[in-house]
């Protein structure tokens, strides 16, 4: 958000719903977003590995569903036509857009805040939703833009984070994938190679 003094970026924690980690989504469900992902993905438009504006590549792979986000830029475009296929989902038609970001063993994201949504989305703390599937990762959290005072969570397949509220600014980022650790039938059901798979969901 522009001129957003400090205070604005100050977090608590305070409220365990606003920062949760939970195991909800049952397998079944996970396979058809994992296969309906992959599908995309492959499409022109699908997944691509963005940079930033000095020319560094960012460590992930990433696909932008309903509106189209520019990493360089840091702003939201148009919706891609691609988006046609995955407007079925309900909770992409409320929530509007959704990126997939596809990590191999070496992927990292970096900590950042989300704050590129609209001024009103911002304002009003409305929530990040954020799926893993695949390999586990390490998440790291906190009010501020410093690795050290950051907290940590493992984001396992099928976990569902969800940041809003006064949690909407936190500070976050993936410090490494952990090998191996996505569950086995999760890669025989879709074919998926051992790597990790988030899905966030937001309200331009
Ligand atoms: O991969 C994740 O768990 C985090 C993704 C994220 O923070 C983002 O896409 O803005
Ligand atoms: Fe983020």
């Amino acid at each position: 958000m522009e001129n957003q003094n400090e205070e604005d970026h100050m977090v608590e924690f305070t409220n365990p719903e606003a920062l949760n980690s939970t195991n909800p989504i049952p397998r079944p469900r996970m396979v058809v977003i994992v296969k309906k992902c992959r599908q995309l993905g492959l499409d022109p438009g699908g997944f691509y590995q963005p940079g930033y504006k000095d020319g560094a590549k960012r460590r992930l792979q990433m696909m932008c569903l309903g509106r189209d986000w520019d990493p360089e830029t840091r702003k939201y475009g148009s919706r891609r036509t691609i988006d046609e296929e995955l407007r079925v989902s309900s909770v992409e038609e409320i929530l509007r857009v959704s990126i997939a970001n596809f990590y191999t063993t070496s992927g990292r994201l970096g900590l950042h805040q989300d704050r590129d949504e609209s001024r009103k989305s911002l304002k009003e703390g409305l929530p990040v939703v954020s799926i893993s599937t695949g390999d586990s990762a390490d998440f790291l959290y906190g009010d501020q833009r410093d690795i050290g005072k950051a907290e940590s969570v493992v984001l396992e397949s099928g976990d569902v984070l969800i940041f809003g509220g006064r949690s909407r600014h936190i500070f976050h980022g993936v410090t490494s994938i952990i090998p191996d650790s996505a569950p086995m039938n999760l890669l025989e059901e879709t074919k998926l190679r051992p790597r990790r798979l988030n899905l966030t969901f937001r309200q331009y």
